[in-house]
């Protein structure tokens, strides 16, 4: 993402009357977002292709209290070289050089990830703001931002105060995420909303533009720790403001699904989804990445598949 040619989105002053008039058609967006998985179906070398491509979208992700160093070296490894050899081979994509587009851990290991990927081009992200629940003090939430950049994170996934939105306090949401966004400097900041506390689609909606005019250069659905976790209907719906707030104001912002995306079909489920409502310039690494933790491995056996015609089993493509 830091190499991007995309003008950051600056954000702007907060419009109360705009946030408090969009409102989602809850059945609607789930009859649409149901149509999704029929509606293409791609097969053979294109669906290696789009498998090939999600790897290059992915935040390879570990977030377990249970992290070391050595699990998230092997990850970073892993981020380097996400397929096997003989895969890459069988496929003839060597000369792409595949990795995947971020790592993405907490704070406690951004330094090791940093190290463990130097020279490869491939951005560490890290989780903060008291990530999951955003609970901890205003300022150590500030601070947490602060220590992960200078550690040499490149972008920070914060996480907002869910209260706000469930007590319609917009200001307070947009008060807190502009911080955030000041805190990171040159860091890209991607705003997770946990859709799945955030109990409407209307707020999911409000939400996702009150962050992108707080300045968030990414909107993220969840931690992968909610109850619910991404969904086509609130990727539906959050696709819709980021195509409005292009339209409102010029600017491109990301998108990122995260939490439960762990098969194949479903990275393509959500490939879909962004070509129909976002188009092709959101399926590239600076405006659109998956957050997962075992997605690999699925696309890993899936691609295996297309090369031997055999499904291998799972452990022959261990994660770390
Ligand atoms: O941001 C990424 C998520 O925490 C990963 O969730 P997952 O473990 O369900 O793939």
């Amino acid at each position: 993402m830091s190499a991007s040619e995309l003008p950051r989105n600056p954000g702007g002053p907060l419009d109360l009357d705009v946030v408090r008039a969009i409102r989602v058609n809850k059945s609607a967006a789930e009859r649409r977002s149901a149509t999704i998985p029929t509606r293409r179906t791609v097969k053979k070398q294109w669906q290696a292709a789009w498998l090939l491509k999600a790897i290059t979208l992915m935040d390879l992700t570990t977030l377990s209290g249970d992290d070391t160093a050595s699990n998230v070296r092997r990850l970073c490894a892993k981020a380097r070289r996400p397929l096997r050899d003989d895969l890459i081979d069988a496929l003839g994509v060597a000369e792409l050089n595949i990795t995947v587009g971020a790592v993405c851990v907490y704070h406690q290991w951004v330094a090791t990830a940093v190290e463990a990927l130097e020279g490869s081009g491939i951005p560490v992200a890290a989780v903060s703001t008291g990530f999951p629940a955003g609970l901890s003090p205003f300022k150590q939430r500030v601070e947490e931002i602060h220590e992960s950049v200078k550690a040499g994170a490149k972008e920070i996934d914060i996480v907002i105060t869910r209260r706000h939105v469930l007590t319609g306090d917009w200001q307070a949401l947009y008060d807190e995420v502009k911080a955030f966004r000041e805190a990171c400097g040159e860091a890209h900041l991607k705003a997770i909303l946990a859709t799945g506390e955030l109990a409407t689609l209307t707020n999911v909606a409000r939400a996702s533009w009150v962050a992108m005019q707080a300045g968030a250069d990414f909107i993220k659905t969840s931690t992968g720790k909610e109850g619910t976790n991404a969904t086509l209907p609130f990727s539906l719906v959050m696709t819709r403001q980021i195509r409005e707030y292009e339209r409102a104001t010029g600017y491109k912002v990301g998108y990122k699904p995260a939490g439960g995306i762990r098969t194949a079909k479903q990275a393509l489920e959500y490939l879909m989804l962004m070509k129909e409502e976002l188009g092709d310039r959101w399926l590239q690494p600076d405006l659109f990445r998956f957050g997962a933790s075992s997605l690999l491995t699925d696309i890993e056996r899936q691609l295996e598949h297309h090369v031997t015609g055999r499904y291998a089993a799972a452990h022959r493509h261990p994660m770390p």
